[in-house]
């Protein structure tokens, strides 16, 4: 993370701590309410500039025998994490990613996820995430992640069509 970073403020439109965060997009795959095949976590802001979900590990997420696979786990942490530029102002999509794997998390518990922004300069935000089974002294896993800012209009435009949402992507206003 650069030295030199921005002073950080909460936009006084995102969502207030305990409150709902609106989905990235409704089929977003971590996200997204609508997305058949995805995590559909529900996201909550937290105090300061933390975001924070829970997530039922559930059999169909298996990767070794027993547990999570680490792709779920990385996609769980990457949204969380990406949630968390909605909290200073327009969303921002992952440019680096980085997780380490500290325990095997079993099929079966719940997936305690918190972000946290630790830093802005410009378009870039730095963040970490954590996950625990329950207890924040034992965290499972722990991810780095930075995110840039992005006018959604521009950065989806050529995209947009390939959206199982086009049409109402393309007709009406974009969720913000
Ligand atoms: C048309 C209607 C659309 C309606 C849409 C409706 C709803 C959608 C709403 C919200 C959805 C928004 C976001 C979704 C969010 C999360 C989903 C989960 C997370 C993801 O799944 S997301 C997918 C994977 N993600 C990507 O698909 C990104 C691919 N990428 C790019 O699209 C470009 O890369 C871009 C645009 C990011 C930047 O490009 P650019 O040309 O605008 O800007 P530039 O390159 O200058 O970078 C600016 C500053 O970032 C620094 N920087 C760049 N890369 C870096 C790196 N790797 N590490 C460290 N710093 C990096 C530079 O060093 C510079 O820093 P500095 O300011 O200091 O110079």
């Amino acid at each position: 993370m650069p030295d030199e970073l921005d002073v950080l403020e909460r936009h006084p439109k995102t969502a207030k701590p305990g409150e709902v965060m609106r989905p990235h997009n409704l089929m977003c795959f971590g996200c997204g309410a609508e997305s058949p095949h995805g995590l559909q976590l529900e996201m909550y802001a937290g105090e300061g500039f933390t975001v924070e979900a829970k997530m039922p590990v559930e059999q169909w997420m298996e990767g070794g025998p027993g547990v999570i696979h680490g792709g779920i786990l990385s996609s769980a942490l990457d949204d969380v994490m990406g949630m968390t530029p909605r909290l200073l102002g327009p969303p921002g999509v992952t440019v680096h990613l980085q997780v380490d794997f500290l325990q095997p998390i079993p099929v079966g518990k719940t997936l305690h996820l918190r972000a946290e922004i630790l830093g802005r300069q410009r378009r870039k935000i730095y963040t970490e995430g954590v996950a625990h089974l329950g207890d924040p002294e034992r965290p499972v896993a722990r991810a780095n992640g930075v995110f840039v800012t992005v006018d959604v209009r521009e950065h989806f435009a050529e995209h947009v069509e390939n959206s199982a949402k086009a049409a109402e992507y393309m007709g009406g206003k974009p969720q913000l």
